[in-house]
């Protein structure tokens, strides 16, 4: 069978490529609801097959970070309540789809009229949905007066506070709805977020949008840890799916925290970092591990020899020092001197050509998700923006906070709890 005639049977492109696609092509809502515990184990291992859509919780927060991201944040254009519910409906349609590795719409990209443009922009094509995950967020901005939603904004969805040397680029700040689409082929999460740009044409504008490449976190103990644009291993201490308990205090919203279209959800806060890659790499291996608090090799906390080894934040050298200095950014961000918060992270190194002047315009374009940000982000980064020696490489040039619901139940849509 071709690539072709099987679209026209509406099976996925998925289902080309080996036996996992036999399940794609019983259809999207043929699938079990999505297992937190051992669906998202098994995709660390597999880079070509997707992840269910639906389930309690948004895929892509916990899940094994993919390689790759793109994320867009959107200006609502329209101002009619209406017309933006639709779009979470035909958004959310397309969505189980895309992460089905199946072209949008009842035609796809070549099986429709000759006479009018494709429904699916067709880029896709052929390729396997390679854990494509699409998950949503509502930004402050979306709760003022247009759509009726005041009363619905969330206490914990505070517009972050300006922390010392934070130089924002407004165009790349804010946006009333924010997708990140994460994936282990670029080409799937880019072709994602265009589709779902190219739907809402006329009731959103993309504000911005971010490539990421090289994921700088772990979410699972089956990944192994990455390396940032620095060349640390980042996320050795990162919240990890299989610390189900941590999640519920850390991670997702309860009952109590409110409001009720929240529980089950998490607050990411996003921020693009630009790295002074230059000045960092004419910086000698023993500053750049005294910044970290971790040798470059190992990712082991200094005076430890694996990665994993707990950090004695005590331990001194012969000369009585601290051996994790006491600005080392992995003491300033630690659980124990912020009140126990943690963060789940999973950003991506960016590298968006150069500056004109010389230097790469690189970073970490930094994703965190959390229960409250008003508890966990916001005092851990006022802290690193007092005293992180790191500060001396890296500015925070974008922003964005936003409220990412629990997860899309088969024949609901994203956010329909808010609307309700
Ligand atoms: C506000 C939160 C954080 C920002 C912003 C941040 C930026 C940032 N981090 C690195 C590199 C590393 N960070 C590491 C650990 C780490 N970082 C944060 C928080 C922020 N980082 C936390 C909570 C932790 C874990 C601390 C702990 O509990 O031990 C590490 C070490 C490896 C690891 O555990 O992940 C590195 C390396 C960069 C380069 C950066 C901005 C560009
Ligand atoms: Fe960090």
């Amino acid at each position: 069978m071709t690539e072709e005639s099987a679209q026209r049977k509406g099976i996925s492109r998925r289902g080309l490529f080996g036996a996992a696609g036999a399940a794609v092509a019983t259809g999207v809502a043929g699938y079990a609801a999505h297992s937190v515990l051992a669906g998202e184990e098994s995709q660390a291992a597999d880079t070509t097959g997707p992840v269910e859509f639906h389930g309690e919780h948004q895929a892509g927060i916990i899940t094994p970070v993919q390689d790759r991201l793109h994320f867009a944040a959107f200006d609502v254009t329209t101002t009619k309540r209406a017309e933006l519910v639709s779009l979470l409906k035909e958004w959310s349609a397309a969505a189980a789809l895309l992460t089905a590795g199946r072209d949008i719409g009842q035609y796809g990209a070549v099986n429709g009229p000759g006479e009018a443009p494709p429904e699916d922009t067709g880029e896709a094509v052929g390729l396997p949905p390679a854990r494509l995950t699409l998950t949503i967020g509502f930004g402050p901005s979306l709760f003022d007066k247009r759509f009726g939603l005041a009363s619905k904004r969330p206490q914990a969805l505070v517009d972050l506070p300006h922390f010392i040397a934070d130089d924002l680029d407004p165009n790349r700040s804010g946006g009333d709805i924010a997708v990140q689409a994460c994936s282990d082929d670029p080409q799937v999460a880019v072709h994602a977020i265009r589709n779902l740009a190219r739907i809402g044409f006329g009731r959103v504008a993309v504000r911005y949008s971010q490539l990421g490449f090289g994921r700088t976190a772990s979410t699972s103990r089956a990944q192994t840890t990455p390396r940032n644009l620095f060349g640390f291993k980042d996320g050795t201490n990162n919240l990890k799916l299989e610390d189900t308990a941590k999640l519920e205090q850390q991670l997702w919203v309860q009952p109590d925290d409110g409001p009720d279209w929240m529980v089950g959800g998490s607050y990411l806060v996003s921020r693009r970092i630009r790295m002074n890659i230059e000045i960092w790499d004419r910086t000698s291996l023993g500053e750049q591990e005294s910044i970290i608090g971790r040798g470059k090799g190992t990712g082991a906390p200094l005076g430890k020899a694996d990665e994993f080894d707990a950090i004695d934040f005590e331990a001194k050298n012969s000369d009585g020092d601290l051996k994790v200095a006491k600005e080392a950014h992995i003491r300033l961000a630690h659980p124990s001197f912020n009140n126990g918060a943690e963060l789940l992270r999973r950003g991506y190194n960016f590298v968006d050509g150069s500056d004109g002047l010389g230097r790469l315009d690189a970073g970490l374009f930094f994703l965190a998700y959390q229960r409250d940000p008003r508890k966990q982000f916001i005092p851990v980064q006022n802290q690193l923006a007092r005293s992180d020696v790191l500060n001396e490489y890296i500015v925070h040039v974008g922003s964005g906070i936003f409220a990412c619901p629990g997860g899309v139940t088969a024949g609901s849509y994203w956010g329909e709890k808010l609307f309700a």
